[in-house]
């Protein structure tokens, strides 16, 4: 079967967001071979984040006793969680789908794995093609799984399944020190699991500025166990049950972990194979990633294809739902208005880990500014918690504020936060940075409730050495 129409969209996570009124009176088609609605949805953001919240719960005990409460977590009741998450989200996913499928007649809902067929059309599994006049790669990225032995055991999970299994595990192996690892390893200890968390480098978060990365492992390491240097070389399974992992590199020789489930966590690769982009002539990074302009076009020997867009994982290298979504926005301007194209941003991109702590960050580390502008124009500050008047309340001995800055005219270049409310305490330096405003005149300029937590960021910015600007604020 052959069908033609205006839009022809692959993948349907940050791409669904693309079919806006403006093509109610046109023909659109969308290819989604998963779960409706992409993996924020269903695998990966949501879930996950349901999931930390009810684990950061069940930690609390151990902050009230600083506090002189004593509280104890009786249990976590895994299935009663479980099927709360998804009872909600698979309800949203369910909701998303009848609507394209049956409520829009416009759209053509292809249930199917798709490659494409040059750069304007895609044919489906079961031999449906469809050309287009403007065509979106919106398809994402998925696991990456190292080579060892073992890998292929049923008790190796990766993100994409490991929420959704039957009980809690008594002992979690997770391998990995990044992003989903840590938010993982912070999930399953904070509901009762033994879990060991193995990574290859010095420092958990190691892309992170080194100050947050050694504070979070450090923080982290007092919650779960921690194998680091070390990687695990094969996985065999347990005669009395379960997985044993043999770790390599540092430390003890031949040590064996054993667990009930592991995770891997290692990176996530973009789905350009998977659509077919090479065959179909489109350029690709080393890593995989779509090539792409500053206006979200796909590249073909160097040159923009008019017409044919990318966003998300699949092309970004920043792998986080809300880069997705804007680059969602700047394609569906740029299908609607051919002749006006718009720009993507990529200023003050930030980014937290829910783990426990939770980080968040934005901008440059210390030691990026120092490489980027020279030491002598970089200066930074670190605020702790516990030097405020909510981290006293808090009795918090680990939550820290760093900020990065321009000396000569007080630009904020980066900031970096470990503890409480991270994700939110950052969004005063985005907003700043995204402004332009200067560190002082973000800090001095407004006034900060007393004694909030957000003090801890006033007086990280305070703290740096930068102009006060002419006249100061008061
Ligand atoms: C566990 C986890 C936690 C995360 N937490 C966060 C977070 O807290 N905050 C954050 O900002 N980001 C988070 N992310 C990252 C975020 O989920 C992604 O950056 C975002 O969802 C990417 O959106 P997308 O539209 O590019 O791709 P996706 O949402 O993955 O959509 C792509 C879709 O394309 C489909 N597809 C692929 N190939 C084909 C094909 N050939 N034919 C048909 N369909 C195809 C796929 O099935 C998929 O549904 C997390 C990711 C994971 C895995
Ligand atoms: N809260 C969030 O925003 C959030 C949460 C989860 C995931 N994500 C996104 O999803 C992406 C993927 O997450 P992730 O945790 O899989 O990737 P990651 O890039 O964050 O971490 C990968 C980890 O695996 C290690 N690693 C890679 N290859 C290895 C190898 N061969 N042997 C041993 N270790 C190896 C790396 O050193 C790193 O610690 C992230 O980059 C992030 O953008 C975001």
């Amino acid at each position: 079967m052959e069908t033609r129409v205006d839009l022809a969209i692959i993948g349907s996570g940050s791409g669904n967001t693309l079919i806006s009124p403006y093509w109610d009176n046109k023909r659109v088609a969308i290819a989604e071979s998963g779960v409706f609605g992409g993996t924020c949805l269903n695998v990966g953001c949501i879930p996950t984040k349901m999931l930390v919240r009810p684990a950061t719960l069940a930690r609390t005990p151990e902050e009230a006793a600083r506090l002189g409460i004593t509280m104890h977590t009786e249990g976590a009741d895994w299935p009663a969680i479980r099927d709360r998450v998804f009872g909600r989200i698979d309800a949203v996913s369910a909701a998303g789908e009848r609507y394209r499928r049956d409520e829009q007649e416009h759209v053509q809902l292809i249930s199917q794995e798709v490659r494409l067929d040059g750069p304007h059309a895609f044919v489906s599994v079961d031999g449906t093609r469809v050309e287009a006049e403007q065509l979106v790669i919106a398809a994402g990225s998925r696991a990456l799984l190292p080579d060892i032995p073992g890998i292929d055991l049923p008790q190796v999970h990766t993100s994409d399944t490991v929420m959704r299994i039957p009980e809690l595990p008594g002992r979690v192996l997770v391998i990995g020190g990044g992003a989903i690892a840590s938010e993982f390893a912070a999930v399953f200890s904070g509901l009762g699991s033994a879990v060991t968390q193995v990574h290859r480098g010095p420092r958990l978060l190691s892309h992170s500025d080194v100050e947050i990365s050694e504070r979070f492992t450090a923080v982290a390491g007092g919650h779960w166990e921690l194998r680091l240097e070390r990687t695990v070389a094969r996985l065999d399974p347990d005669p009395a049950g379960g997985v044993i992992a043999e770790l390599s590199g540092g430390g003890p020789a031949d040590e064996r972990v054993s667990a009930d489930l592991v995770l891997v966590a290692l990176g996530r690769r973009p789905n350009s194979d998977r659509v077919g982009a090479a065959e179909a002539g489109l350029d690709l990074h080393e890593d995989g990633r779509l090539v792409v302009d500053e206006y979200q076009r796909v590249l073909s020997g160097g040159t923009p294809v008019p017409g044919v867009y990318a966003l998300g994982d699949v092309c970004t290298p920043l792998q986080l739902k809300h880069v997705a979504n804007r680059e969602a926005r700047v394609v569906a301007h740029n299908l609607e208005h051919p002749g006006g194209l718009r720009a993507a941003s990529r200023d003050a991109v930030p980014a937290a880990i829910f783990s426990d702590p939770e980080v968040a960050e934005v901008g440059l580390t210390e030691a990026e500014a120092i490489a980027q502008f020279g030491a002598e124009r970089v200066t930074a500050y670190t605020q702790d918690y516990g030097d405020t008047a909510y981290g006293w309340a808090m009795e918090d001995r680990t939550g820290l504020v760093k900020v990065v800055a321009d000396r000569s005219d007080g630009r904020i270049l980066g900031a970096h936060v470990v503890g409480y409310q991270a994700s939110n305490l950052i969004q005063v330096a985005v907003m700043a940075m995204s402004f332009g405003i200067d560190a002082y005149t973000a800090a001095r300029g407004q006034y900060w409730i007393h004694p909030a937590l957000m003090e801890v960021v006033e007086n990280a910015l305070l703290g740096l050495d930068v102009p006060h600007g002419e006249p100061a604020p008061l």
